[in-house]
């Protein structure tokens, strides 16, 4: 029980034994009972750490010497671990990882939806869990000497740090942003200024199909027009030949968010393409494609497990995107309707199913929570429906619409432990049994965890 003094003071240096990591993956040490958080603790190590931030309950230190380390310390393979944002666990072994990950899944069954009994099984993780990403948008920054650079922003702040490569990126991603910086600094570009809200190119975006090579470049500026867009077009195609295509994306707004409304394919196709097991997707700048495709099958083939599809049942994907998991299903399904709030994701989703000779997926606009009860009043009876919504969870609505549809299973995809737990509380109250939890490593390195749940409805 926290004192109402804490026991220690700001700027003080302690010695701390660390018990526990938090589902952010920082230490956890006890100051007679009163929480510190430290990044970059491990479980059963030793300590010095400077305090940081004092508040009443808990406080926040700061990682200063290890006297004795772990079994599971590892040497972070990044030379910017430590200044990075992006990874937060690549000084712990990998299986302690999927262990954490584990646990946070667990913890939340049993604090937040109180479901001590349901299995959850070992995440699955990866063979290789580094180079899996298939997506980067990474900042140009000008160095002194007028030189461009390209890196992810220091923690909490929005100062570029200058790197050469992320370890979690596929290597052709590292090597197209080498090159078009190069290519673009040669040819004088400038880096867009934050602070003055000056200058030209924001970010380099490049996105690779894993089965196809195909490569898209996406050059976002802050001003419409390119400067030396022929000469950055023809260089790049040199340097790379199986460019398919590259793309100009204009986002004059002072925003943190990437990319602007205006796309134009300043080369090639306006898509390129990627296979998820035997079903083949159409990717845009903007869609919503998982970042690791390896993962994405396994995450995927669980849910399709899951759902026990034999042939003849109808199947509702609610929060489908671009139709992923929807044409997944659609292979061992009567017929799937998907929903997804997005225009453009629901445009690109039909254009998969043609891509794919599947006549057995419909994909309609509008909010699941919305779309749900109106279908449900208009007749139609799913056998199974597949939810994979944001982080915030499945809205109020949707729930209550799935409970009141009496559906024979659902297969919940979450990307966030503790709404999982929340909903499956509401989903277990309105008479649903929860069978298993399954965690899937899709983002090694970092405190992410994707799951995939199986509920049935509960025998009356
Ligand atoms: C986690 S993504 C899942 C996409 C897809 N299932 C996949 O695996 O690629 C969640 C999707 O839900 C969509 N979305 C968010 N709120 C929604 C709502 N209220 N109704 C329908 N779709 C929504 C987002 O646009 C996004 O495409």
């Amino acid at each position: 029980m926290a004192k109402t003094k804490p026991p220690v003071q700001k700027n003080q240096t302690i010695e701390l034994t660390f018990e526990d990591l938090t589902h952010e993956g920082d230490g956890v040490g006890k100051v007679d009972g009163y929480p510190l958080f430290v990044p970059y603790g491990l479980p059963g190590e030793q300590a010095q750490v400077k305090v940081i931030k004092v508040k009443k309950n808990f406080g926040f230190g700061k990682l200063i010497e290890v006297y004795k380390a772990s079994d599971e310390r590892v040497e972070p393979p990044c030379d910017v671990y430590y200044q990075c944002g992006g990874c937060q666990l690549q000084h712990m072994s990998y299986s302690m990882q999927l262990e954490m990950k584990h646990n946070q899944v667990k913890n939340a069954m049993k604090k937040v939806a109180h479901l001590d009994h349901v299995p959850v099984h070992d995440t699955i993780g990866m063979d290789d869990p580094w180079r899996y990403r298939n997506k980067v948008q990474i900042p140009v920054g000008q160095k002194e000497d007028g030189q461009l650079m390209t890196g992810f922003y220091q923690k909490r702040s929005h100062n570029i740090i200058d790197m050469d490569t992320c370890l979690i990126q596929d290597e052709m991603n590292d090597r197209m942003v080498e090159s078009v910086r190069r290519i673009a600094s040669g040819l004088g570009i400038d880096a867009y200024d934050e602070e003055n809200h000056r200058g030209v190119l924001r970010h380099i975006m490049v996105r690779t199909g894993q089965t196809t090579k195909d490569i898209m470049i996406v050059l976002v500026t802050r001003t419409k027009k390119l400067p030396q867009k022929d000469k950055l077009i023809d260089e790049i195609r040199d340097a790379f030949p199986n460019v398919k295509s590259i793309v100009h994306n204009v986002n004059s707004e002072r925003t943190n968010v990437i990319l602007g409304k205006e796309t134009k394919v300043l080369w090639g196709d306006e898509y390129i393409y990627d296979t998820i097991g035997d079903v083949k997707f159409m990717i845009s700048p903007k869609s919503f494609y998982q970042v690791n495709p390896t993962q994405t099958k396994t995450l995927y083939d669980q849910a399709l497990e899951y759902a026990d599809l034999r042939g003849g049942e109808t199947v509702i994907d609610a929060y489908c995107g671009i139709g992923t998991i929807s044409l997944f299903l659609a292979q061992k399904a009567k017929m799937v309707y998907g929903v997804e709030i997005v225009p453009e994701a629901v445009t690109d989703a039909k254009k998969n199913a043609r891509l794919n000779d599947m006549d057995n997926a419909e994909f309609y606009v509008g909010q699941a929570e919305e779309l749900m009860p109106w279908w449900h009043n208009q007749g139609l009876r799913p056998d199974v429906i597949v939810v994979d919504p944001p982080r915030k969870g499945c809205d109020e609505e949707l729930l209550k619409a799935m409970i009141d549809m009496e559906l024979e299973r659902i297969v919940y995809v979450s990307c966030n432990p503790s709404t999982l737990a929340r909903d499956l509380r509401v989903l277990e109250d309105g008479g649903y049994e929860t069978k298993v939890v399954q965690p899937v490593d899709m983002f090694p390195q970092t405190n992410h965890v994707e799951c995939v749940t199986w509920l049935e409805k509960k025998e009356k």
